[in-house]
């Protein structure tokens, strides 16, 4: 069986077998996770209300004997590239090694057998939130799509007058947000290159932040002409203290999304007009969301941040580049360099009518990490160039990879997991 039977033996002091979690493994091994990240032990009752979403499925341990040590978890999904394809994914959504067994190899060995297993069950591509951005470059991961942070102080920003908007924002109870929302989100689709699809074990932690006993968010929705097409989550911080009882909540966006941009617009509206609020906040937004042009005053569109959001292996290499669209320019080939994975080292040639491998020339040279971040169209060739990461071996090959791969849209993934 894939994935099975991997030692590790780091200068004699760890010693440790990578495999399968087996289903009487599943807690500890999340309990393993939550400590990795410091968050506390899960309790009988929060077990009870979500231990569905952390099935033994596609997970592998690192075990010294029948101590679990290190996890390396994932679940099956699909992915919007550019064009509209959508791909299988291997979405790695938790990855923790033991404090006391940290450098010794323990990660290292997981990652290879988690690897191994999408190959064998052919998954093309694999993503992850990376909780450091210093971890995954080696394993073959790019950061592939970014996200701002985006701050609109109130009463300050408001949306100008021409901004389209139309239809209803409702509020839901958290028992019509869970029966409602899977759907709408469905129904909206992925319409952006990197948003991934939800499958049912995503939903139970989400869930309980809606409706568990210490649910917090709180969820509206838009109707549009043909019903319900966006949707809002977000929670409140209080800020009023007895020095400045005036100061009102901030309200914080967990996510928000839309089917068109008339949706969008009505659900920032909504967000803007909600009493005793000082501002609103919203983290891993698309890097290109218009705010600042919707605003009457573009200056309240604060950008806070830009960070790293979804990072992006090939896993198959051939099998990802042929599934995206190029826009038209003249070919270019690309030699690829995978220390993971050997199989993908090669050379492709990638035109606007499809991509294959080819014995010619390369005209540029990159790593699987950087291929990541090539292929969702968040960063030019160009631009990886001079940042030293792809070597230039045809003069004028980085702006013909640049007309290849430039996508209108930036990538957004827009789940977290
Ligand atoms: C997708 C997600 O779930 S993101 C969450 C990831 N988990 C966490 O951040 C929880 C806390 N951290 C941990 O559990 C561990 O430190 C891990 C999982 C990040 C790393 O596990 P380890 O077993 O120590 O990694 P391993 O020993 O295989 O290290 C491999 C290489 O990566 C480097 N590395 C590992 N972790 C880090 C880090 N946090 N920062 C910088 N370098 C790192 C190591 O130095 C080593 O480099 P080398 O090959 O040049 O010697």
């Amino acid at each position: 069986m894939p994935g099975t039977g991997t030692d590790g033996r780091i200068g004699g002091m760890t010693d440790f077998d990578v495999r399968p979690v087996t289903e009487d493994e599943r807690r500890g091994t999340l309990d393993l996770l939550g400590r990795s990240l410091h968050t506390n032990r899960i309790s009988d009752e929060s077990w009870a209300r979500y231990g569905d979403s952390w099935p033994a499925a596609h997970k592998f341990g690192a075990f010294d004997g029948t101590t679990p040590i290190g996890i390396a978890s994932s679940f099956d999904t699909d992915i919007a590239v550019p064009g509209g394809a959508v791909l299988p994914l291997g979405a790695v959504d938790g990855i923790g090694v033991r404090a006391d067994r940290t450098r010794r190899g323990v990660l290292t060995a997981m990652m290879a057998v988690q690897l191994e297993d999408f190959v064998a069950r052919g998954i093309p591509l694999a993503a992850l939130h990376a909780s450091e951005p210093t971890i995954y470059g080696r394993f073959g991961y790019g950061s592939a799509a970014l996200g701002k942070t985006v701050w609109l102080p109130r009463p300050a920003a408001r949306l100008h007058d021409r901004v389209p908007a139309a239809g209803d924002v409702r509020m839901l109870t958290p028992q019509e947000a869970l029966a409602e929302i899977p759907g709408l989100y469905r129904r909206i689709g992925l319409h952006r290159a990197g948003m991934i699809g939800r499958p049912a074990e995503w939903w139970p932690i989400a869930h309980d932040r809606l409706a568990g006993p210490t649910g917090s968010h709180v969820v509206a929705v838009h109707s549009g002409p043909d019903g319900d097409d966006g949707f809002v989550v977000y929670d409140t911080v209080d800020r009023r203290t007895l020095e400045s009882p005036d100061e009102g909540a901030v309200l914080k966006v967990r996510e928000l999304h839309a089917a068109d941009p008339v949706a969008r617009a009505a659900l920032w509206r909504f967000l803007l007009s909600i009493d005793l609020v000082s501002g609103v906040r919203a983290r891993y937004r698309p890097v290109d969301e218009p705010l600042a042009a919707m605003l009457a005053d573009h200056r309240h569109a604060r950008t806070a941040d830009v960070e790293d959001d979804l990072w992006l292996r090939p896993v198959d290499v051939a099998a990802a580049l042929a599934a995206r669209a190029y826009r038209a320019a003249d070919p270019v080939v690309l030699a690829v360099t995978d220390r993971q994975l050997p199989a993908n080292t090669g050379h492709y040639e990638v035109t606007p009518d499809g991509t294959h491998r080819t014995d010619a020339a390369a005209d540029l040279a990159l790593d699987a990490d950087t291929l990541g971040m090539l292929y969702l169209g968040q960063w030019s060739a160009t631009a990886l160039a001079e940042a030293g990461r792809i070597e230039v071996r045809t003069p004028g090959a980085a702006a013909r990879a640049d007309e290849l791969f430039t996508t209108v849209t930036a990538p957004w993934c827009g789940t977290h997991f």
